[in-house]
């Protein structure tokens, strides 16, 4: 029986979701050779969630390789382009972005970073980067292991300082971590997935 003063039902029931979907956008972090492009990718195949990888949209829009920009306008200039590429990046709708190991360097990245999104520091020690890292002529800043150490080192209190969360990444694969940084966007609200 209904009441005279009950709520008619709507004419229409809100769709049930049938795809994932992100609450923020999930950036990647973490020194180079963690796997914060090869694991964004995995994930965005795994769930059908769109990712975007800082250095390789910097090169579509720029029309150049990394390593030339830097060559060509030296760190520096490819710092600008880089904070540059993360504001559209962070305005767009959530994406599983993953940044390149410098990000941190800036303070105006990790505020953005911080006030935008939810960070995943993916963590790799410089030898198992080094190991996973086959040319490192794509990597300016990966020259030789000793001037590598002293970066991770220099980094290091940065990635902490704006993680929302790390995963270790030693002796894991690819797949493994990926499911992994799944279960956590999950358990932290970040990742919403349709009903089984
Ligand atoms: N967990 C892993 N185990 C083994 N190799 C990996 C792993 N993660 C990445 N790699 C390899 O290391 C190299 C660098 O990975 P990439 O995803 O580009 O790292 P990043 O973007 O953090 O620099 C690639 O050749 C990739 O296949
Ligand atoms: O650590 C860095 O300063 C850099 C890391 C690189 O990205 P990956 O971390 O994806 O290798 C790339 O952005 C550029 O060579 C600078
Ligand atoms: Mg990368």
């Amino acid at each position: 029986m209904t009441s005279a003063n009950a709520k008619p039902a709507p004419l229409t029931q809100p769709e049930p979701r049938t795809a994932a979907a992100l609450s923020r956008p999930v950036f990647f972090i973490g020194f180079m050779g963690a796997g914060k492009t090869s694991v964004s990718r995995k994930l965005a195949r795994k769930l059908g969630l769109g990712a975007i990888d800082m250095d390789t949209y910097l090169e579509r829009r720029e029309g150049r390789r990394v390593k030339d920009i830097f060559a060509e306008v030296g760190e520096d200039g490819f710092r600008d382009i880089e904070t540059d590429v993360l504001r559209e990046l962070a305005a767009k709708d959530p994406l599983l972005v993953s940044c390149g190991g410098g990000i941190v360097k800036m303070l105006r990245n990790r505020v953005i970073l911080r006030e935008s999104g939810f960070v995943v520091h993916l963590r790799v020690g410089v030898d198992e980067a080094a190991s996973r890292i086959s040319d490192k002529s794509t990597r300016p800043l990966f020259q030789n292991l000793d001037d590598a150490r002293a970066l991770a080192e220099e980094r290091a209190p940065l990635y902490d300082d704006v993680a929302d969360a790390t995963v270790d990444t030693a002796g894991k694969t690819v797949n493994a971590i990926a499911y992994e940084v799944k279960r956590l966007l999950e358990k932290e609200g970040i990742l919403c997935l349709p009903p089984k």
